[in-house]
């Protein structure tokens, strides 16, 4: 009997149970099942089990199946659906809809819909069932909230039953278009991504053309969004599927495939430091020119004229020895030109292995000796960078508004980087500067006509797919390197949102011309604009941190707080005193102190460690790669935690001076409170920071809290009776 033919509520929670302990162990899943369709038409009833892994045998159909649309469509009860190809054509109307979620072979909770009504059923912890939409005594809500907040998993949600319509469709969206999409924090830009990569990857999602040697890079900013995303690509499947990477790594190993050289990113410390040594000023923004997109236009210009005179060198020495004309049967492309060469070299040297006779081997020697020579001039890429921005006038015509002044400067300051080190017979050394990797990746591709591989890097190749996360903290020059590294500018996800943008030397180019750059008609760019991760009493502060419009739309949750302390005494027992109360709420929340000071870190972390040590609360400092995410505590710096998401967040140093009111500080601040899902507590001695003034003001919280009251709202219940009762007299006393 299908679940949708089970009248109450209670009943089906109660089947699913019973089928989700024998399922779970059986297919080693917490939830073997996450969302389940029915439908009916006079003759038949059918339902659909869908879930992160297929089966079947036990009829469950994975998430990406097309017709788990009509789940993800929320359609009324009763609407009309017909399912396509590969299954019958066949005509019914919806019966039921059912969101479930395991918790160790047991069903944890289930939210069903039918033409009964709606259940959101919870298991208790002595195995009983109750439905929250239902009346229930107050014992039994304290009991049910209890349980909820227990229950909260360690980890990140698994979203499967979760994805609204909205972020189906764009995850689920044709393949010949690529996706933009902005949108707030945590309204599912990342987890649309990657599910869009999972949708791709699909085996039997035959429409892609995708198979197991399809390549996806998904690159991001940061080691530490780079571990969390790691970790939310396990419950999709991805973990060998797909290369993830930051633009830096990926930049340095991509160009460790094809260029031989010593190659060393100078630290900033040491750029100062070297800058100092030459009394350069650096102080009018010269390095981030560098991320204009008007220096891969020079490029262009430059290796394309670059070709021709090499080849026209080419031409001119070859004759003599190419009496069979074989240079004739080699492309010659625009700009391409070191590929050509390559691959010219290597049927040169095919030929000489097979020939016999050593007069004409000898002559094929001389055309290797040649392409050699002129190949190993063409791959100075370290050389050619330091010359291309040493031009000036070049580097004026292609930068529009530069002045001659800056556009000298320029080249002085490239040379003072990379002379730095170097052999007196060397033209350049072994230093360049983080953003040099984007500009010496360019001039790769453009003479190779794609990225490096192959044992000696003698073969180029393209990502099918690509995504970007973040990505208004990448210059014009990045995206455009990566935008260059994949097949087809369709494959390519893009996901940011300019108010996280906290890497100010950068200028990001903006959407519109992101999708001009995909060239592509149809490049479109989405808003999603409804957060999912924090309450909304800390969207509502957040969004007022940027001067954004404020939604009242949200879950309810804990106002955000902010608490004066007058030593640091103090503030470790304060925030010892959140962390408690917190992890006895939530055993497996995972809380972030954060700071502005890097060097209080350390400290604290210590100190809340041997505060915490008594309850077996675990205190980590992270950074970078080194980030768990877990339950427990982690102590980090403000520019560690951008796209990640903690339980709760507390800003241990909200102060005037570490927090003063500029853009960039506003930004930074709105990524900090956007990352708590359930509390954000700000700390400060001395004087506050300006950025969270409104925590205080009463008349800001109006419309929060009028919001719930209303949601609570019940109309007063007059019943007939008891009116009668209450007004009808029956004794009076004299
Ligand atoms: N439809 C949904 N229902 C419930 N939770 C969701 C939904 N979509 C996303 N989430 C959850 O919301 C949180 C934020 O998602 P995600 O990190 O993808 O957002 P984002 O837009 O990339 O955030 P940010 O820009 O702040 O880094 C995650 O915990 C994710 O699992």
């Amino acid at each position: 009997m299908s679940l949708a033919n089970e009248k109450e509520p209670i009943k089906i929670a109660e089947r699913v149970n019973e089928e989700f302990q024998v399922l779970a162990p059986k297919l080693e899943l917490d939830t073997p099942w996450h969302a389940y369709v029915s439908f009916k038409n006079k003759k038949e009833d059918f339902e659909f089990r869908i879930g992160a892994v297929a089966n079947k045998e036990e009829k469950i159909v994975d998430w990406r199946h097309p017709v788990a649309k009509f789940y993800y469509q929320k359609l009324n009860i009763g609407e009309e659906i017909e399912l396509e190809p590969p299954f019958r054509s066949i005509q019914g109307a919806v019966t039921a809809f059912g969101a479930a979620e395991g918790y160790s072979g047991y069903l944890k909770s289930l939210e069903w819909s039918d033409l009964n009504g709606t259940a959101k059923i919870v298991r208790l912890d002595d195995g009983s069932f109750v439905d929250l939409n239902n009346t229930q005594s107050k014992e039994e809500n304290e009991k049910t909230t209890q349980v909820l907040k227990q229950s909260q998993q360690e980890g990140l949600p698994d979203l499967i039953s979760l994805l609204t319509p909205e972020q189906y469709e764009l995850i689920t969206q044709k393949t010949s278009e690529p996706l933009i999409i902005q949108g707030r924090a945590g309204s599912g830009k990342t987890s649309v991504a990657l599910h869009r990569v999972s949708w791709l990857l699909w085996d039997e999602n035959e429409e892609h053309g995708i198979n197991k040697k399809t390549k996806v890079l998904v690159v991001m900013f940061n080691k530490s969004l780079q571990s969390f995303v790691k970790q939310s690509i396990k419950s999709l499947n991805l973990e060998d599927k797909i290369e993830i990477n930051t633009f830096h790594s990926w930049a340095i190993s991509a160009l460790e495939s094809v260029y031989k050289g010593q190659l060393e990113t100078i630290s900033g410390k040491n750029l100062k430091k070297l800058f100092d040594k030459y009394f350069f000023k650096d102080n009018e923004k010269l390095g981030m020119i560098k991320s204009h997109a008007g220096i891969s236009q020079l490029m262009e210009v430059y290796v394309k004229a670059q070709a021709k005179k090499t080849w026209d060198f080419i031409e001119g020495k070859i004759p003599a020895y190419d009496t069979d004309n074989i240079r004739f049967k080699f492309k010659r492309s625009e700009t391409a030109y070191v590929q050509d060469i390559i691959e010219f070299r290597q049927e040169i040297k095919r030929l000489i292995l097979k020939e016999e006779d050593e007069y004409e081997k000898k002559r094929l020697e001389q055309i290797e000796i040649l392409l050699q020579n002129v190949y190993e001039k063409s791959i100075l890429y370290k050389e050619e960078l330091l010359s291309l921005l040493s031009h000036w006038e070049w580097l004026m015509k292609c930068i529009p508004g530069l002045t001659e002044e800056k556009a000298k400067k320029i080249g002085q300051r490239q040379k003072i980087i990379q002379s730095e080190g170097k052999a007196s017979s060397a033209k350049v050394g072994k230093y360049v500067e983080y953003d040099d990797y984007a500009l010496l990746l360019r001039l790769v591709q453009l003479k190779r006509g794609g990225l490096p591989y192959g044992l000696l890097g003698e073969n180029i190749f393209k990502f099918d797919h690509l995504v970007i996360d973040e990505a208004q903290d990448f210059g014009a020059m990045q995206l455009l390197v990566l935008l260059e590294s994949v097949n087809s500018r369709t494959g390519v996800t893009i996901v940011g949102d300019t108010n996280q943008k906290i890497f100010p030397e950068k200028e990001f180019i903006g959407w519109d011309e992101i999708a001009k750059q995909l060239n592509f008609g149809n490049a479109k760019v989405t808003r999603l604009e409804v957060g999912h991760r924090s309450t909304l009493p800390i969207m509502w502060l957040a969004d007022s941190v940027i001067g954004s419009e404020k939604i009242l739309q949200g879950r309810q949750g804990a106002y955000p707080q902010i608490i004066s302390v007058q030593s640091y005494f103090k503030l470790k027992e304060q925030i010892t005193h959140f962390i408690l109360k917190r992890i006895e709420e939530a055993p497996h929340a995972h809380i972030c102190v954060v700071l502005h000071d890097k060097q209080m870190i350390e400290a604290l972390k210590n100190d809340l460690q041997s505060l915490l040590k008594f309850k077996k609360i675990e205190v980590r400092q992270s950074e970078r790669e080194s980030f768990e995410f877990r339950k427990g505590v982690t102590v980090t710096n403000i520019h560690q935690i951008k796209g990640l998401e903690f339980d709760s967040i507390i800003i241990a140093d909200a102060n005037n001076k570490y927090w003063p009111d500029d853009i960039d500080n506003r930004r930074l601040m709105y990524v900090a409170i956007t990352r708590a899902q359930e509390n954000f507590l700000a700390l400060y001695e001395g004087q506050p920071t300006p950025l969270l003034e409104v925590l205080n003001e009463k008349e800001f919280w109006r419309p929060v809290e009028r919001f719930f009251t209303q949601k609570e709202f019940k109309p007063v219940e007059i019943i007939a009776e008891e009116l009668d009762e209450a007004l009808t007299v029956f004794d009076l006393e004299f």
